[in-house]
């Protein structure tokens, strides 16, 4: 092994956000980074265009580990899942024990948990950090959520501390909890960052079809509401995107691309634990689903001819209608985050994790891709009553959602009659007014469910479980809660 061992931090997988992170590292005061990519040409490139950082390049896993100082700190930023696997089972061959393998990419909490559990018993480290912002986060400081041990904190908080981005003063880090705590909030993040941009989607869509407002008009007006209550990284880049002209049609860009959105899979992997937890994150789901639904173009295509509404519609008073949809949009944004503050609530308990919600909310100030004034408004709800059962009950949301909760639902009976998809605005109401209902059509459902099942109810005036015999004389009797 080569006795270099200068580098006090190292970086392993150096395409978008890897390269950038070393870079964010590396004009960080006292830091010598340590780079190494699989395929060698990436390696070459970044030192080569990035003298100034003063990287140690790598060319394979010993040299890497004889670079850096002990304890070793790499970083790992490469695809998800078998890649981090494969790097994983390389440093843990050239690392001792002490050492930290920080994993940066955005893994399945549940790999995260599995792979700490099996790199601790070789008495090195291993922490799971979701890192949020992009390749411009990377660079200029994303918000991190590292999960893992106390004693790797004590290592690595300063470190990221230092490339962290800056909210109000505070870097946008903070330890989130044992073992998959960071990549299971960076996860519900992720989520959420699905929700508000399929609410952002859904508005410009109305306020387009209802209004013939252009893509640069439409781009006017998110910048008007980045002033507001909306203002946020996500509106500000909407703004952005609308605006852009398509040098080779002098048209507007969003018009020429093509209309079918990818996902890598956070979105679904938040939806899919939240249904393994029994936690109702509709907006977030509608947001996965609307992608999956653009994403079919044959069917799409099959069912383009089916009828829509016999009337036309336009909208009246133009201006109105706009407000409208901003209020809309607001309500439907404090459903999701509400919803994914839930999810982190349930994930926390099951998991033994102490996760402070307000923390979370903190650190989603800068850097992350849902940074956002209104972050601010969460801290202090949960500042105000750290056990706040849902979010959206908390004052100010009660306030907010309680001046735009009428022009929310003009929105959606608009858009119902208009024929325009509202998934994410209307399964968002439909949350609201399911959570604020005295009374649940449940009550049929499980009548429903003793009828074809004997999978027995509670009645609402006395204790006990019931089971009415259906195929009897329909007498009811006390039972044992069902278990099939
Ligand atoms: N792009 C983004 O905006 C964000 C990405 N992330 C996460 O950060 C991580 C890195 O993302 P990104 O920079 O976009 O890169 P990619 O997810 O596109 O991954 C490419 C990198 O992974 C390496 N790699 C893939 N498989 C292996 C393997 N078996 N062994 C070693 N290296 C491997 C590649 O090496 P090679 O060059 O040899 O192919 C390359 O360096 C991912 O987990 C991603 O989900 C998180 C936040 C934002
Ligand atoms: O983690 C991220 C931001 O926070 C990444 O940008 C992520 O890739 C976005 O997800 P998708 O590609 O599924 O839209």
């Amino acid at each position: 092994m080569p006795e270099k061992s200068v580098a006090n931090i190292g970086v392993v997988g150096l395409a978008v956000m890897g390269s950038n992170l070393a870079r964010n590292l590396a004009s960080r005061e006292g830091n010598t980074v340590a780079v190494f990519n699989r395929s060698r040409s990436r390696t070459d490139e970044l030192v080569a265009e990035h003298p100034e950082a003063g990287f140690l390049p790598a060319y394979d896993y010993e040299e890497f580990a004889a670079t850096l100082s002990k304890p070793r700190t790499a970083i790992i930023m490469v695809q998800a899942g078998k890649g981090t696997d494969a790097v994983i089972d390389e440093l843990v061959q050239v690392f001792e024990p002490g050492d930290i393998i920080v994993d940066g990419g955005n893994a399945l909490f549940t790999d995260t948990i599995r792979r700490e559990k099996a790199v601790r018993e070789t008495g090195i480290n291993f922490v799971g950090a979701g890192i949020s912002g992009g390749e411009e986060g990377a660079l200029n400081g994303p918000s991190i959520m590292p999960g893992g041990s106390d004693e790797s904190w004590v290592t690595l908080g300063p470190i990221l501390r230092s490339i962290a981005a800056v909210a109000e003063g505070e870097p946008c880090v903070t330890h989130v909890g044992h073992d998959g705590a960071g990549h299971f909030v960076k996860m519900v993040h992720n989520g959420i960052e699905y929700a508000d941009m399929q609410l952002i989607a859904e508005a410009y869509d109305l306020i387009r079809r209802g209004t013939g407002k252009s893509p640069a008009e439409i781009a006017d007006i998110f910048a008007q509401w980045n002033k507001g209550e909306l203002e946020s990284y996500l509106i500000e880049i909407t703004a952005e995107v609308l605006r852009q002209v398509d040098a080779e049609t002098g048209t507007p860009l969003v018009d020429v691309i093509l209309d079918q959105a990818g996902a890598k899979g956070t979105g679904a992997w938040t939806v899919q634990t939240a249904l393994d937890l029994g936690i109702p994150v509709s907006g977030i789901a509608e947001a996965v689903f609307a992608r999956s639904l653009s994403s079919k173009p044959a069917q799409r295509a099959a069912a383009s001819d089916l009828p829509g509404p016999s009337e036309s519609w336009k909208v009246s008073d133009p201006d109105a209608f706009v407000e409208d949809v901003r209020k809309a949009l607001y309500a439907s944004k404090i459903v999701a985050y509400s919803q994914g503050f839930d999810e982190i609530v349930a994930g926390a308990q099951q998991y033994g994790w102490d996760i402070k919600k307000g923390d979370i909310a903190a650190i989603w100030r800068g850097g992350c891709i849902i940074r956002a004034q209104f972050l601010n408004r969460i801290t202090e709800a949960y500042a105000e009553d750290a056990g706040l059962v849902a979010l959206l009950t908390a004052p100010y949301f009660r306030e907010a959602l309680g001046r735009t909760q009428e022009a929310w639902r003009r929105v959606v009976v608009t858009a119902a009659q208009a024929g325009i998809p509202s998934p994410a605005f209307s399964s968002s109401l439909a949350y609201y007014d399911g959570l604020r209902a005295d009374r649940l059509p449940a009550a049929l459902v499980q009548g429903q469910r003793d009828f074809f099942g004997a999978h027995t109810y509670k009645r609402v005036d006395k204790d006990g479980v019931f089971h009415t015999l259906w195929s009897g004389d329909r007498s009811e009797i006390e039972t044992e809660p069902s278990t099939h």
